[in-house]
């Protein structure tokens, strides 16, 4: 196929506009403009445009790929539900615009605050998520409270230069099943209801579900550790026995 014949000017314009740097338009043998092009829009797509932080649907992705690896690896990962405090309220007093910089500026502190391997990402309105791999009950209460104390120690400037404010957020978190594969939605709907109850204990807290006990005992995970090296590749136990 000709290169050219392709209607590209719709996709060369929307990744300008988001400033993603293309190579010179392709002669009709050259598809490196056409993968550049793509690449950019698969970009585009996963990314919130306000803050730049990856939006809801590449956070499932991320959600999808830690519960595959934790499970398998036997550890814990952390999910956060981040909620910021009265939000409309910010709106209604300072404007849209005023709102605008305050996600932005929450967006950016959060994601100061993370490690690298942790996934910040806008869920859309005032909610963000944050996964974080391979950590445990105490490192992750100190890691959750650390966003809430940030944002809450900010002092945000506003648009028009005048005023700033100071915004709080509520946080739920839920830790996914170590050996255990459960579903990204079961996932999310448990640090949601963490996040409901920060807010119904007043807002600028965290709550975070207990971790059960004993959830896998020693011989089960031996067991899964026996099948995966006999295979290869792990069985479910159902079709083992
Ligand atoms: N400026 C701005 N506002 C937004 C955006 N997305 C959602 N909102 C506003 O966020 C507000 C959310 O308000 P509510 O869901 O009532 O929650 P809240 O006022 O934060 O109250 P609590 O969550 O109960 O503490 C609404 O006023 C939305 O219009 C956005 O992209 N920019």
């Amino acid at each position: 196929m000709n290169p050219q014949a392709l209607r590209l000017d719709h996709a060369r314009a929307l990744l300008r506009e988001a400033g993603v740097a293309l190579p010179p338009p392709a002669s009709a043998n050259d598809w490196t403009e056409i993968q550049a092009i793509i690449d950019g829009l698969c970009e585009l797509s996963a990314r919130d445009p306000l803050t730049g932080l990856p939006n809801r649907r590449a956070f499932l992705g991320r959600l999808t790929q830690e519960l595959d690896r934790s499970s398998r690896a036997g550890e814990m990962a952390l999910l956060l539900m981040i909620d910021i405090d009265h939000f409309k309220s910010v709106n209604d007093r300072y404007g849209h615009l005023a709102g605008d910089a305050v996600l932005r500026a929450v967006a950016r502190l959060l994601s100061e605050q993370v490690r690298p391997m942790d996934t910040v990402a806008r869920l859309g309105g005032e909610e963000f998520g944050v996964v974080f791999p391979h950590c445990g009950p105490t490192f992750g209460a100190l890691l959750a409270e650390r966003l809430r104390a940030a944002v809450a120690a900010t002092v945000m400037p506003l648009p028009d230069g005048q005023a700033t404010l100071q915004v709080t957020v509520s946080i739920g978190g839920a830790y996914s099943p170590a050996w255990v594969r459960s579903s990204v939605e079961h996932w999310m709907e448990r640090a949601d209801r963490q996040l409901y109850e920060a807010k119904r204990q007043g807002r600028n807290r965290v709550c975070i579900e207990p971790v059960p006990v004993n959830e896998v005992s020693p011989e089960e995970k031996d067991l899964l550790f026996a099948w995966h090296d006999a295979s290869g590749y792990m069985i479910d136990a159902a079709d083992a026995v």
